[in-house]
């Protein structure tokens, strides 16, 4: 893990460590940009480093080595590190990207990141005020909060990203809870933007977050986590999963916690902690065998099987699966019916259900964070990340 800690998340650090950035109106920098995306010289080069440090959108791991690797051969020239051993994951991966680019020429991998940095800016949002955004609540970026109808629905909103849970949407759907918590809807639904509905955790999240202190850092994860699976043990109000397409890791342990699950046939239920050198979280060691027996349990926590939105409604975790095809249509039609219930009554029931074990459940979800800290810094879970993110393996 001590490679993890220098983190992927370096490889961006090292390879842009430049000039102070140059302030470039919008006109001139789209003038710019279409010359760039032309030529390759020097100035536009400088440019380009300094544009990527502007990029909104996320590259992702693969674009961020090969920013690095064509950085380095034109600046460079070929590669001309010793190549790292093989556990030291995040030099290596750098090694690779650089090396695989032989004995390109400075000119041409200078030209062949501006193109890349071009294509990058291309992509990214040209500016707010997409249709609808007027209802969106304020002050979320990794989702989208609306409420009407007497329905707060928060939604993950990473769709590029599969909804995966990074530092920032931990921290925003904690704020969106609580103020979901105290609105005057009636009741709060969860969905995902996208095709899944998420991914989990965001693996980067071990590296971003990574300081040198491994011990320091596992810690303050755990603590995010129990706060964060607090909120939903604690929410006052019907909480309704939308689950409109596959869901991995902690998006799935917490439908224990919710008070109805509707989800799409498009949908799965994929919990692969031991794959990943990891354990159950979200409560769902104690709210999954109870929900579904202890050997379904046991099948999707230690054994990481994946099942389909009908097994799911089968063993009891999802209440009901709709055609994808209709599944929105049927669902927001059905919640709008719910939502116009008295909304006292409505949050008082869910208290009687819930209440007798909310202090039982705040004792797993301790319990269940103490030993994943301890997990986040075993090697096992160290390889099973870097596989991930040096691209070597997938779910
Ligand atoms: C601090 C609190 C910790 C709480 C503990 C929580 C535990 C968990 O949630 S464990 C589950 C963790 N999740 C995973 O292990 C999933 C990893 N992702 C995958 O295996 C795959 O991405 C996939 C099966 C979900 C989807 O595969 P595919 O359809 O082929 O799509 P891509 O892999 O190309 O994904 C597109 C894009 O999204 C990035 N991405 C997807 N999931 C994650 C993730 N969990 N973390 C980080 N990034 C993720 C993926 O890297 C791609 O990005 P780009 O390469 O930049 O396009």
């Amino acid at each position: 893990m001590a490679a993890a800690a220098a983190g992927l998340a370096s490889i961006w650090r090292l390879s842009h460590r430049l000039r102070p950035l140059q302030v470039i109106s919008f006109p001139v920098l789209q003038l710019h940009m279409s010359r760039i995306a032309m030529g390759g010289s020097q100035k536009d080069f400088e440019m380009a480093v300094n544009q990527v440090k502007r990029l909104k959108n996320e590259p992702g791991n693969e674009v961020k080595l090969k920013l690095y690797a064509l950085y380095k051969q034109a600046t460079e020239g070929p590669c001309n590190m010793p190549k790292p051993g093989m556990f030291d994951f995040i030099n290596k991966a750098k090694w690779d990207s650089w090396n695989a680019l032989g004995n390109l020429s400075k000119e041409t991998a200078r030209q062949n990141y501006v193109e890349l940095v071009s294509n990058l800016s291309a992509s990214e949002p040209s500016s707010p005020g997409k249709p609808g955004a007027g209802r969106k609540q304020a002050g979320y970026d990794t989702l989208v909060v609306t409420s009407e109808d007497g329905i707060t629905k928060i939604m993950f909103n990473r769709p590029t990203k599969k909804n995966a849970l990074n530092h920032q949407m931990y921290q925003e759907l904690m704020a969106a809870l609580e103020a979901a918590g105290k609105d005057d809807s009636a009741i709060t639904v969860i969905t995902g933007n996208g095709d899944y509905y998420s991914s989990g955790n965001d693996l980067n999240n071990f590296t971003d977050s990574l300081q040198d202190d491994i011990e320091k850092s596992a810690q303050n994860a755990a603590i995010l986590l129990r706060n964060f699976v607090g909120c939903f043990i604690d929410f006052p109000k019907p909480l309704i999963a939308m689950v409109n397409g596959p869901a991995v890791g902690i998006p799935v342990t917490l439908l224990g916690l919710f008070d109805i699950i509707y989800a799409s046939d498009r949908a799965t239920f994929h919990t692969p902690f031991s794959h990943l050198g990891q354990s159950p979280e979200g409560c769902s060691s104690y709210m999954f065998p109870k929900i579904m027996g202890s050997a379904k349990a046991a099948e999707m926590l230690i054994f990481g099987k994946k099942i389909t939105a009908k097994e799911a409604c089968a063993q009891g975790l999802v209440t009901e699966v709709f055609p994808d095809s209709t599944f929105q249509k049927e669902v927001w039609t059905r919640l709008k019916v719910y939502a116009k219930l008295p909304p006292n009554a409505m949050r008082i029931s869910k208290q009687l259900i819930r209440n007798m074990e909310k202090e039982k459940l705040h004792a797993i979800n301790s319990e269940e964070c103490r030993v994943l800290q301890s997990r986040w810094q075993s090697e096992e879970c160290a390889n099973a990340v870097m596989n991930f993110l040096s691209r070597k393996a997938k779910l």
